[in-house]
């Protein structure tokens, strides 16, 4: 049995949202503003299961049950592309903490190159999310998922506004134990292994080419 879980959000605002992203015309600004919408409803999703601690509250009313989610997650956006997800899925999970992965593709080997990792030394019994808009070939993801693993978590979850079918086999074959969520699984990669039709660079469609 695969221990890549995937979920397809494939909800009518996130459509329309990722065909912003998608479309070459639009500009920086409207990219990153497409891009944190969806990611919105990618971590709506993705914390549906999310564990939650019962507490007594008190309303203007009478009391009642009041409910706090239980143990802090960690969340963990891949530098670059995955800081323009990182401030909103922050925003839903106010009590989370977050660590960093820096990671910049070699685009003649295609291999994830590691430039900087600032994470807890131990992710025993953390939950975590990480951030990239990206799943290609799937090395970068394989790489920060390592990261994780082996400071012990167990339970990852990968939130991408677009997967590719060979980036989703390429997690699949590392056997790490994880969920996956994106707004689509395109068709594949191209020669230069971006996306098809993919959104072209995440990183400059964000920030500028660098
Ligand atoms: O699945 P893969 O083939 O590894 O490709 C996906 C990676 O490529 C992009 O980052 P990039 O290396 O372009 O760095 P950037 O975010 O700084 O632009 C993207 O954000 C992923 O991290
Ligand atoms: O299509 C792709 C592939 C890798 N990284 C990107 O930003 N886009
Ligand atoms: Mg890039």
């Amino acid at each position: 049995m695969s221990r890549v879980q995937l979920t397809v959000v494939d909800h009518p605002l996130a459509r329309a949202r990722l065909s912003r992203m998608r479309d070459e015309r639009t500009d920086n600004a409207n990219f990153r503003a497409a891009l944190r919408d969806l990611t919105q409803m990618l971590m709506y999703e993705a914390t549906r299961d999310l564990a939650v601690a019962e507490e007594p509250i008190q309303t203007p009313v009478t009391g009642t049950t009041g409910y706090r989610v239980a143990a802090p997650p960690l969340i963990v956006p891949v530098l670059r592309a995955g800081l323009g997800m990182a401030d909103t899925a922050h925003r839903m999970l106010p009590e989370a903490q977050m660590g960093f992965v820096g990671l910049a593709r070699n685009e003649a080997t295609f291999e994830p190159e590691a430039y900087m990792a600032s994470l807890p030394e131990s992710l025993v019994d953390r939950q975590v999310f990480v951030l990239d808009p990206m799943l290609a070939t799937g090395g970068s993801l394989v790489h920060c998922c390592g990261l994780l693993t082996a400071r012990g978590a167990t339970s990852i979850t990968v939130l991408c506004t677009l997967a590719a079918p060979e980036g989703l086999r390429r997690l699949e074959e590392s056997g790490l134990p994880l969920r996956v969520f994106t707004a689509s699984v395109d068709e594949g990669l191209n020669d230069k292994a971006y996306i098809v039709p993919g959104l072209g660079d995440a990183g400059d469609r964000q920030f500028g080419a660098v």
